[in-house]
Order: C-alpha cells, then structure tokens, then sequence
C-alpha cells in the first residue's frame, strides 16, 4: 500500500531514471494523447464498478485512475504542488 504522493515521487524516480520495463516509462513515450485515452477509459470502469460492482472493485478501478492522472501530469511536467494549488 502507498499514499498518492508516495506513488508520485515513485512514478517520478522512474521516468527520470527510465527504469528498464517500467509500464509508466512506456506509457509516457506513447505521450499525452494515448494517456488521455487511458485515463478516460478508466473513469469509464471506475464509474461502472462504482453503479454495478462491489466496493472493492470501484476501490481497484479509481486506484487505477489515480494512477492513469499521476502519469499525465508527469507528461505534462506538472508536480503535486501544481495540482494541489488548486484544491
Ligand atoms: N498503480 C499502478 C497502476 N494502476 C494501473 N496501472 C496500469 O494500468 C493498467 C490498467 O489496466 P486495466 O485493468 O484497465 O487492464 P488493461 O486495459 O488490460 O491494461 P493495459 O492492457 O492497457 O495495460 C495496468 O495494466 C497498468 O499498466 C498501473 N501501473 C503501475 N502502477 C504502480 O506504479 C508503479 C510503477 O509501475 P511501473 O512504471 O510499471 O514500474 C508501481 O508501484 C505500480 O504498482
């Protein structure tokens, strides 16, 4: 388990280092347009889990949107004080 900023500084670490076989390195390569897709698919399963599944898997799907969010803002060279700024 892991908190939102620990998963930022860790997806951080890894694009600056691109960390060999890391799937948040592949998907910053494919750039914003293919992580924008991903991101809306996943609020399409989150909000599906949330109306018709359990709460864990609504609890899986927004873990896994958070995710998606994490890696746009890396692609967009945003940090968390960014976002947070507007909170
Ligand atoms: N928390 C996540 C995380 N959540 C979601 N995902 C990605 O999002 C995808 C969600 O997939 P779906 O369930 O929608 O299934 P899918 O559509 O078949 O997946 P794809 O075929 O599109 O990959 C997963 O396959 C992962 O690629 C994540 N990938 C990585 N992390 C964490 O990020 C950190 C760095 O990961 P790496 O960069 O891969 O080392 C590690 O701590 C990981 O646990």
């Amino acid at each position: 388990m892991k908190t939102f900023d620990e998963l930022f500084a860790e997806l951080s670490a890894k694009a600056a280092t691109r960390a060999p076989g890391s799937g948040t390195v592949a998907a910053l390569d494919a750039g914003v347009h293919a992580i924008g897709k991903k991101l809306v698919e996943e609020a399409a399963e989150a909000w599906m889990a949330a109306e018709y599944e359990s709460r864990e898997r609504a609890a899986e799907e927004i873990s896994q949107l958070l995710y998606h969010a994490q890696v746009l803002m890396l692609a967009c060279g945003l940090d968390l004080d960014d976002v947070y700024a507007h909170l």
